[in-house]
């Protein structure tokens, strides 16, 4: 497998590592998105073998909602990774462009996130960095994890820290503390707010108010939350991981029951 067997088209994301194209594979007309990496930039960054590891852990991980790594092949140049094609694209333009999005289709995207987080922990690995930034939709409105703990997005518009987000990460982590795959269920909590108001229940401009409000658990649910939806972000933005409702339960809470398909 070779560049020369895909018809390479526009660039459709980018990273630090380099570029993602949309291809077709020529014998099979199948879509898929090739990210290519520059070796001479993994070498500089002594990147290659986490690369491989994370290459590794994602090519056994076959779940509708994580994106596929579909294989991989490199030249002298580049080493290029055959990724599963979203075709709808990255979630976050969706709240981007729509501002926050309607209570069904989050109930839907959260549903969709506690089976993919309850499938990765059942393979022992968590804290897939779940945030907008690192979702993709396709065609069927499936929401796919892509973990771009790769490839650090230019500084979109719409996070101006230096190390990504900070608004996702939970309190345990926050003061250094042991975690486990209960980080997840914090993420879930933030994701599922984040897309219903449009804003990151603890987002601060700066660094160290975010901190604050995270260890604090200090957060506010806009009056146009239905109760159900507020009874689900209380029972995972909860300090103490063990208090955080399991996957198991959140697949079964009313305001995810209500609008299954
Ligand atoms: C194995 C390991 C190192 C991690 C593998 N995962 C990644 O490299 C994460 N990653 C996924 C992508 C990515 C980016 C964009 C897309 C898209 C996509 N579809 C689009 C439709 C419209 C506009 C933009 C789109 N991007 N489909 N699949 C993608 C995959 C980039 N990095």
């Amino acid at each position: 497998m070779s560049l020369k067997n895909f018809d390479v088209g526009r660039g459709i994301g980018k990273g630090q590592f380099g570029r993602v194209f949309i291809a077709r594979e020529k014998t099979s007309g199948y879509i898929v998105a090739l990210k290519m990496l520059s070796i001479e930039e993994l070498i500089k960054a002594n990147a290659e073998r986490q690369l491989r590891r994370e290459v590794e852990i994602q090519a056994n991980l076959r779940h509708p909602n994580i994106l596929r790594l579909l294989g991989h092949f490199h030249d002298n140049i580049f080493f290029v990774l055959i990724l599963e094609y979203a075709a709808k694209g990255e979630l976050y333009k969706q709240l981007v462009k729509y501002g926050r999005l309607k209570e069904k289709k989050v109930s839907r995207y959260i549903a969709q996130m506690a089976e993919a987080l309850s499938y990765i922990h059942k393979k022992h690995v968590i804290h897939r960095d779940i945030k907008p930034e690192n979702l993709l939709i396709d065609l069927n409105d499936e929401i796919k994890i892509a973990d771009f703990g790769w490839s650090v997005h230019t500084p979109s518009q719409r996070r101006k820290t230096f190390c990504g987000t900070l608004d996702y990460i939970p309190p345990e982590m926050i003061e250094g503390k042991e975690h486990d795959e209960k980080v997840d269920l914090w993420s879930l909590g933030v994701l599922c707010y984040e897309l219903l108001t449009g804003t990151a229940p603890f987002e601060e401009p700066g660094n160290t108010a975010t901190y604050k409000r995270i260890a604090k658990v200090e957060f506010t649910l806009p009056d146009h939350l239905s109760y159900d939806a507020r009874d689900l972000i209380n029972s995972l933005l909860q300090r103490d991981p063990k208090r955080r409702l399991p996957l198991k339960d959140v697949l079964k809470h009313p305001w995810i029951r209500k609008y299954k398909k």
